[in-house]
C-alpha cells in the first residue's frame, strides 16, 4: 500500500500574491493546499492602509476557485507616514498584521522605513489594539555584507523592537540564519518565526556551485549549510514559535533570467510537498503538522483548520515552467523529483 500523510489543512503565513494578471495563478496555487495565507502588501504602490487592503482583498477573493474557501488575510505596508490612527483603522477594517520593510531591504521595498523611530506611534497602537508586527529583518546600510544583514538587524533593530514594545506580537519572516533561530528560541512569548521551504533545501552553495542560479536567489539571500542545518533543526522541534511561511514571491521569468536579476522563489505550486520533503529527509515528518497546521494559529489567535489534507508519497516531477497571466514562471526545484504528492 501507498505510504499516506494525512494532516489538518494548513496555512501559509507568509505569501506573495502580487495583483492583476498574476492572481489567478498565485491565489489558485495557494488555495489547493492552504485555507488562509497572509498576503504581503509588497505591491506597486504598496497596500498602506485599510481601504488599500480590502480593495485588494477583494481582487484575491475574485480569483478563489469556486467553492474552495481560502481565505486571504490582509497586512498594511508601514511607511514613514504610518500613524496610529491609520492602525486603528486598519484592525477595524480586519487587517491583522502590518509589515516592516526598512527601506531598500527586498523586492518594492522602496516606500520602507528609513528610521524605526517614525513609526513608534504606529507600533503602539498596534500592541494596544493586538495587530501583529511582521518583519523582514535585514539592516540595509552599505557596510553591511549581504550574507550579515539578518544577524545585525537582530542586533541593532529586533532587541530593541522586542523590549520597547513588551506585549507587541512579533514575526521575524523568513529566518535564514542559526542567530535568528536562536534568537527567537530565547525571546519572550510573543516573538515567533516563519521558515520557508527553499531555506530548509537549499543552502548558498546550490545557488552559486557550478554556475549561478537565479531562480534560487531570494532575500534574506541563501546561506551557508550550517545556517541550513539550524533552520531544520528549528522547524523540526515542535517548537510553536517557528511555523510555516512559504514567502512564496513569483517574478515572471525574463526578471529572473537577467544581468540584474530579482529576489524570490515561486514555491506556492509545491509548497506543501516541498516541506514535506524538507521534513522528511530530516526523519521529522510526525513534526509537519504542527509546524504546517498548528502552531501559526495558535500564535494569531485563530482557530485551527478542522478538515485535513492527505499527501501520498509518490514519485512526481515538477513542470519546467508555467503560465502566470501570459508570462512564463518557473517554479523553485523546476523539473526535479519530489517524493511526496498532495491528494
Ligand atoms: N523574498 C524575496 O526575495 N522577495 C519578496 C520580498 C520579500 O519577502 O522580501 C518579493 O516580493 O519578491
Ligand atoms: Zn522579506
Ligand atoms: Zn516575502
Amino acid at each position: 500500500m501507498t505510504e499516506q500523510l494525512t494532516l489538518r489543512a494548513p496555512d501559509d503565513w507568509h505569501i506573495h500574491l502580487r495583483d492583476g494578471g498574476a492572481l489567478e495563478r498565485t491565489v489558485g496555487d495557494a488555495a489547493r493546499q492552504f485555507r488562509r495565507a497572509i498576503v504581503m502588501p509588497n505591491l506597486v504602490p504598496p497596500v498602506v492602509d485599510a481601504e488599500d487592503a480590502l480593495f485588494y482583498q477583494l481582487r484575491i477573493r475574485e480569483q478563489i476557485p469556486e467553492g474552495n474557501p481560502f481565505e486571504p488575510l490582509m497586512v498594511i505596508y508601514l511607511t514613514d507616514r504610518t500613524d496610529a490612527e491609520m492602525v486603528k483603522l486598519a484592525h477595524k477594517a480586519g487587517v491583522i498584521a502590518a509589515k516592516l520593510y526598512p527601506a531598500g531591504a527586498t523586492t518594492n521595498s522602496d516606500s520602507g522605513v528609513t528610521d524605526i523611530a517614525n513609526i513608534y506611534p504606529a507600533l503602539e497602537a498596534m500592541q494596544e489594539c493586538g495587530m501583529k508586527l511582521l518583519l523582514h529583518g535585514e539592516v540595509t546600510t552599505s557596510d553591511i555584507d549581504i550574507f550579515d544583514r539578518e544577524q545585525v538587524f537582530i542586533e541593532k533593530t529586533l532587541s530593541r523592537l522586542v523590549d520597547d514594545f513588551p506585549t507587541l506580537k512579533i514575526v521575524l519572516e523568513h529566518i535564514t540564519t542559526a542567530h535568528a533561530a536562536e534568537f527567537v528560541q530565547n525571546a519572550r512569548d510573543g516573538v515567533g518565526a516563519t521558515i520557508t521551504a527553499h531555506h530548509l533545501l537549499y543552502n548558498r552553495n546550490h545557488m552559486l556551485v557550478g554556475g549561478i542560479r537565479p531562480h534560487y536567489y531570494c532575500l534574506p539571500i541563501l546561506k551557508r549549510g550550517y545556517h541550513q542545518s539550524a533552520l531544520i533543526e528549528a522547524a523540526t522541534s515542535g517548537n510553536p514559535k517557528f511555523f510555516l511561511g512559504t514567502d512564496s514571491a513569483p517574478h515572471a521569468q525574463g526578471k529572473k533570467e537577467t544581468a540584474c536579476g530579482c529576489a524570490g522563489c515561486y514555491t506556492a505550486f509545491a509548497a506543501i510537498e516541498l516541506y514535506a520533503e524538507a521534513f522528511d529527509r530530516a526523519g521529522k515528518l510526525d513534526k509537519l503538522e504542527g509546524f504546517a497546521s498548528e502552531f501559526g494559529p495558535d500564535f494569531y489567535g485563530l482557530p485551527r483548520n478542522e478538515d485535513t489534507i492527505t499527501l501520498v508519497k509518490q514519485a512526481w516531477a515538477l513542470p519546467e515552467s508555467l503560465d502566470m497571466g501570459g508570462e512564463r514562471l518557473i517554479p523553485l526545484a523546476a523539473g526535479e523529483t519530489l517524493s511526496w504528492k498532495l491528494v
